[in-house]
């Protein structure tokens, strides 16, 4: 039997973090993965996602030239952009990506990793031992108990990126991430899409007002929004697939399912290791340790936060941990701020608290909102819809901030340095953003504060904290 001083099971964005940074701190190490390297992240997530909401613009932008001034001939023709999406992922999956694993023994494709006992792992029939073993087997669709849901085919992230036609018609369920990217992305390939979750506002996780800007586009680009719905039956009848809802009936060709993610730990038999874990995840302290210290469970499987980044520094935090004599306070994960980003035109980003998070919390806060229609940059760009939204206070501690609009995704981040460093909104203001950046967007906001302190009064803290 090998044994290896790190068995990773799982090879997508959490397990790489671990088996790269392992093999490079020279420790042995040991890399399980049943299905391709890259996860759902690379191969039905993150990547094929973001390569298909790019076609999807591309398709947009040609289509709306005369914005611009400019006219084109005809209109496009949508061939084969799934075929696209996958040559894409081939690329990255290239032997260029795979030299990070150049001094990990790799198992690829060779069946599940299963527990026989705390230090032992089974694949196939070979057995393999480790002194400190990842678990970083991630998620599965998790598929509602809606009655006839089972008996149709269904798309899922796992199939709906495979090489085959844009559909005519398709209903999307769920109005969360994947189903508005994925959403955005069909319609603007040509699907007429009806989108149906339950809860009252787009991206139900994030702020209301994101949600409803949100869903005002869709609904200008053609997108049927049906909030608070109550999903009754699903049948196939002939070749299409019938949706029964408290708010109509649709019928469809296609049915993407996005309700959300159950942990893929069925496989792993965690019950031969006396490994805990409930319907969340694999149950783990605040140094990713399950109830055994020498198991660490990272990534999506422990369900802290399903997002490649938050996976991969959970990679990077555990493993940190694992070769450190005694628990160090910097590297537990609720030091850490986590930033998220939706994909969508506009774009939506958060970090740190909501405002409606904010009120629960019984926070004395102030909003601060900066609206994209009134800047140079993005009216010259015609993308003049969105905002930067920051909740802060008077003193301009920063506590959260969500922006909807072009470049969300990368703006958020300077509020995420905020929040994790204790940054207040009069740092923000000080800084100098270049002219006409998207960021200015974020100093504006800052300013917007700065101001306000100022006719408030608050001069003299003002004045405190520049001599500081
Ligand atoms: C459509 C879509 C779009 C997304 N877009 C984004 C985005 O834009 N940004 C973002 O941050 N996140 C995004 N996500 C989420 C992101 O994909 C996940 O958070 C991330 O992949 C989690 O990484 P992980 O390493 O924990 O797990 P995974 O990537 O799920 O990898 C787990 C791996 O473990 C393997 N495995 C499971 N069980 C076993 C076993 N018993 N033995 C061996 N191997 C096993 C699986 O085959 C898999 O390869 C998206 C997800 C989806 C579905
Ligand atoms: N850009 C990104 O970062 C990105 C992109 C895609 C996915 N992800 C990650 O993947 C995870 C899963 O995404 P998701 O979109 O599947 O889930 P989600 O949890 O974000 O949203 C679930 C949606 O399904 C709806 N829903 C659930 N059960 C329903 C039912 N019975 N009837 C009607 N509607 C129902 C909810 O109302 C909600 O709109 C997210 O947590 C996210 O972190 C991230």
């Amino acid at each position: 039997m090998q044994q290896y001083d790190i068995i990773v099971i799982g090879l997508g964005p959490a397990g790489m973090a671990v088996a790269g940074m392992a093999s490079s701190m020279n420790l042995k190490v040991l890399a399980v993965e049943r299905h391709k390297i890259g996860g759902e992240c690379l191969n039905y997530g993150c990547i094929p996602s973001k390569a298909l909401l790019k076609a999807a613009e591309a398709n947009i932008i040609a289509n709306t030239l005369e914005k611009f001034g400019l006219e084109l001939s005809g209109k496009t023709v949508v061939n084969n952009p799934l075929q696209i999406v996958q040559d894409k992922i081939n690329k990255i999956n290239s032997p260029k990506t795979m030299k990070m694993f150049d001094k990990v023994d790799l198992v690829i494709g060779e069946g599940d990793a299963q527990f026989v006992d705390s230090h032992t792992i089974q694949v196939g029939d070979k057995k393999y031992t480790g002194k400190t073993i990842f678990i970083a087997t991630g998620t599965e669709p998790f598929i509602p108990p809606i009655p006839g849901l089972k008996d149709v085919p269904i798309l899922t992230n796992q199939n709906v990126f495979e090489p085959k036609d844009v559909p005519e018609t398709l209903t999307v369920i769920g109005g969360g991430a994947i189903g508005t990217e994925m959403a955005q992305a069909f319609s603007r390939l040509g699907s007429k899409v009806t989108l149906v979750q339950m809860d009252p506002h787009l991206i139900p996780i994030g702020d209301e007002e994101a949600g409803r800007l949100l869903e005002e586009v869709f609904t200008e680009e053609g997108i049927e929004v049906y909030n608070s719905t109550k999903i009754e039956k699903v049948e196939k009848v002939g070749d299409k697939i019938i949706t029964y809802t408290d708010k109509g009936v649709f019928e469809s060709d296609e049915i993407l399912v996005a309700t959300g993610r159950a942990p893929a730990v069925d496989s792993l038999g965690l019950d031969n290791a006396g490994i805990e874990y409930t319907k969340k995840g694999i149950a783990v302290d605040e140094y990713f340790r399950t109830n055994h210290k020498h198991i660490y469970a990272v990534g999506d499987c422990n369900g802290k936060a399903l997002l490649s980044h938050a996976a991969m520094h959970q990679g990077m935090l555990a493993l940190f941990n694992s070769q450190s004599p005694q628990t160090v306070e910097r590297l537990k994960w609720s030091n850490y701020v986590v930033p998220w980003s939706v994909f969508t035109k506009p774009e939506i980003a958060q970090v740190g608290l909501t405002e409606k998070e904010a009120k629960e919390q019984g926070i004395d806060y102030i909003v601060i909102k900066e609206e994209y229609e009134n800047y140079g940059r993005t009216l010259a760009d015609g993308q003049p819809i969105g905002f930067v939204k920051v909740i802060t206070d008077n003193q301009g501690k920063i506590y959260g901030a969500t922006i909807a609009g072009d470049g969300a995704s990368e703006l958020i981040h300077e509020w995420a340095l905020a929040i994790q460093y204790g940054l207040t909104m009069f740092n923000i203001a000080m800084m100098q953003h270049s002219f006409p950046t998207l960021s200015l967007m974020n100093k504006r906001a800052a300013e917007q504060w700065m101001m306000k302190a100022m006719q408030s009064g608050s001069m003299e803290q003002m004045m405190a904290a520049l001599m500081k």
